[in-house]
């Protein structure tokens, strides 16, 4: 772990359920190389993981068994050592690399920018040669600007102990925010291809794995199943999903599962397999198919604590050259980004989920409330008494800030993006103040995103469409002041009589049921949040501003662009200003609420300052408390 990592905190484990074939699985990454320094249950780093696979490899060798390790996707963006450096990914790359990843793929992250898919081209996919798979993703080749798969389509190989014969593909979601550089077929296109039916149609198999950037609950996934389960009706199909940062499992059939492994490095995903045909090595015989397979999964917290235990090492067997080189690695680094470099003090924490919105303890109060507005009132036009909505939507606020030293780090943590605020002069106020009632409640604008996949909210809410049950009711407005909701403990497994204080954390309930976790936590909550949330700036703090304070969010169809109230303080024109990467569905939305705005008519907020550049002045000017101690 990195050396200001916190130490773990001893928990009651369940152990893994090792079998025939066994995987590790990371998703969604998104460039947390050195780990979580300041929570103790996530605080193992890549050298760590390293570290623990070889432990598992050599477990797999020692007693014949097998052992592979996927990642789906979504390295990039998310953290300093990614997005701090110049160029950007500076440093992921050569850290990536170092552990041996057995089937690798893109996820949406590396797509946005055509620099961050060159660099798949240059780095990650040499770089995993053979492993990275691209079943729907095809990439302009920067070199000859042809069109081509950024890597092979699909892959048929045996494993090393068993001989088990696997063919693997690599999936994207249907994702449309790509940069032009590269082409997304869409899955539904993908399995009427003649090489997609050929390549499942392969008589000498014994398991289909299907792997990607995708939710394990999405018509994407839905669709891969029902067409290879059409074909071949026995086999058993393992999928491994991401994007939507939540751990979870789903079990199709008796023979067929999927499992996604969270986010932010966070979790290690471990899945199991007992029963499959061994298509036989000098070793092992062929063996047929079990006809009752057994599928189990696991959820690891990544820390030592959780490592050191499913290994069978401490402190002193545990590290091995490799790991410990890459924890140095990235020490060095965090130390070349000056990442530690603090920037303020934050009073108390606040958070994306951990509290409902609004909350004084919500990270989009705060923004809506202080950052924003406090920012914005300080512009030429707001100075001579022009009004502005000032709208930002949730999905780009992907961490929690925590009481203390808010550093370089946190900027990244919490805001990783470039996309600055962009406005709309003088836009008439009965049509602004439509807008985020539009963009937040049922209606034509969320049925064209659900339509394109592409989101406003974080990966983690908007999985609540497949998963209603995923977070806290709203609560009511009684309990939102002075305190917020406390977690509950939850009555648990034999484990909680040992008489540990459980820790919180995740709890996951999934369709296997309530004992995926290897860590028993006490239950946290988490709150749904909107789409966007809304400031309002020079407005006189007497006027009514409905939508800046949303009540219970609307689930009305008709609703969306009614019973919006009006005061005789009203202004007749108002600026519209908004995070730059929701500029086309702002546009969409003025469309329909009448008015004639086009992306020429937006102009830039202090020459395209990015957001996370604001955050981070806001920081500096209202949480510095130089010489003082931050706790
Ligand atoms: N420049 C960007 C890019 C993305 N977002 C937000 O992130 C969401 C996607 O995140 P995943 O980790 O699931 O891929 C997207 O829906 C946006 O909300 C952004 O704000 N700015």
């Amino acid at each position: 772990e990195q050396p200001s990592a916190p130490s773990p905190i001893a928990a009651p484990l369940r152990e893994l359920p090792w079998a025939q074939l066994n995987f590790l699985h990371t998703t969604d990454v998104h460039g947390w190389w050195g780990g979580h320094l300041q929570e103790p249950s996530y605080s193992a780093d890549w050298g760590d993981y390293i570290s623990f696979a070889k432990h598992l490899r050599d477990r797999a060798d020692a007693d014949g068994s097998d052992l592979l390790l996927i990642d789906t996707g979504d390295r990039v963006e998310g953290n300093g050592i990614y997005d701090g450096s110049s160029p950007v990914g500076k440093f992921t790359y050569d850290i990536a690399k170092e552990q041996k990843i057995d089937l690798i793929c893109s996820g949406n992250h590396e797509l946005y920018k055509a620099n961050s898919s060159n660099a798949e081209f240059y780095h990650t996919v040499p770089n995993f040669k053979g492993n990275y798979l691209a079943s729907n993703l095809d990439i302009y080749n920067p070199e000859t600007g042809k069109l081509e798969p950024l890597a092979a389509r699909y892959k048929k190989f045996t494993t090393k102990n068993q001989g088990i014969r696997i063919l693997a593909f690599g999936f994207i979601f249907d994702f449309t925010g790509n940069a032009n550089n590269t082409i997304i077929h869409t899955v539904e296109d993908t399995v009427k291809e003649d090489w997609f039916k050929e390549a499942i149609r392969d008589k000498e198999l014994d398991l289909i794995l299907v792997f990607g950037h995708v939710d394990i609950r999405s018509f994407e996934y839905a669709t891969l199943y029902s067409t290879i389960r059409k074909a071949r009706w026995d086999l058993p199909i393992q999928f491994f999903g991401g994007h939507s940062h939540i751990r979870d499992y789903k079990i199709y059939d008796s023979k067929s599962v999927a499992l996604e492994s969270g986010r932010y490095m966070e979790t290690i995903g471990f899945m199991s397999i007992d029963g499959v045909r061994t298509g036989g090595t000098k070793d092992v015989p062929v063996k047929p198919q079990k006809s009752k397979m057994k599928f189990s999964r696991r959820y690891l917290d990544n820390n030592l604590f959780s490592l050191h235990h499913h290994s069978g090492k401490d402190s002193k067997t545990f590290p091995t050259e490799r790991g410990v080189n890459v924890t140095k690695t990235i020490d060095q680094a965090r130390n070349f980004l000056a990442l530690t470099k603090r920037y303020g003090c934050a009073p108390h924490d606040l958070w994306v989920s951990r509290r409902p919105y609004p909350h004084k303890e919500s990270i989009f109060s705060w923004l809506e409330q202080q950052v924003l507005p406090q920012t914005i009132e300080l512009s030429p036009r707001i100075q001579e008494g022009r009004k502005a909505l000032v709208i930002t939507n949730t999905g780009g606020i992907r961490f929690d800030i925590f009481k203390g030293p808010f550093t370089k780090d946190t900027t990244f943590l919490v805001s990783p993006f470039t996309s600055g605020i962009r406005y709309l002069k003088d836009v008439p106020y009965k049509s602004a103040k439509q807008l985020l009632k539009l963009l937040n409640n049922e209606g034509p604008i969320l049925e064209m995103m659900e339509k394109e996949g592409t989101w406003m909210k974080s990966p983690e809410h908007v999985a609540a469409r497949f998963r209603p049950n995923m977070f806290a009711q709203e609560p009511d407005a009684e309990i939102l002041e002075p305190g917020f909701p406390q977690p509950q403990p939850q009555p648990q497994a034999p484990l909680w009589d040992l008489g540990h204080d459980l820790i919180p954390g995740y709890t996951t309930h999934d369709d296997a049921g309530d004992d995926g976790d290897d860590t028993l936590h006490s239950r946290l909550i988490f709150y749904n949040v909107p789409n966007c949330i809304q400031s309002t700036v020079g407005f006189s703090s007497s006027s009514a501003h409905p939508q800046s304070q949303p009540k219970r969010p609307s689930s009305s169809n008709t609703e969306h662009i009614e019973h919006v109230d009006s005061t005789e303080d009203d202004p007749e024109k108002v600026d519209v200003m908004f995070n730059e990467f929701i500029q086309k569905w702002i546009i969409l939305a003025l469309e329909y609420l009448g008015e004639e705005v086009e992306e020429a008519d937006t102009e830039s907020f202090r020459d395209g300052m990015s957001f996370t550049e604001i955050m981070k002045e806001w920081v500096k000017g209202h949480w510095d408390i130089a010489g003082e101690t931050c706790p």
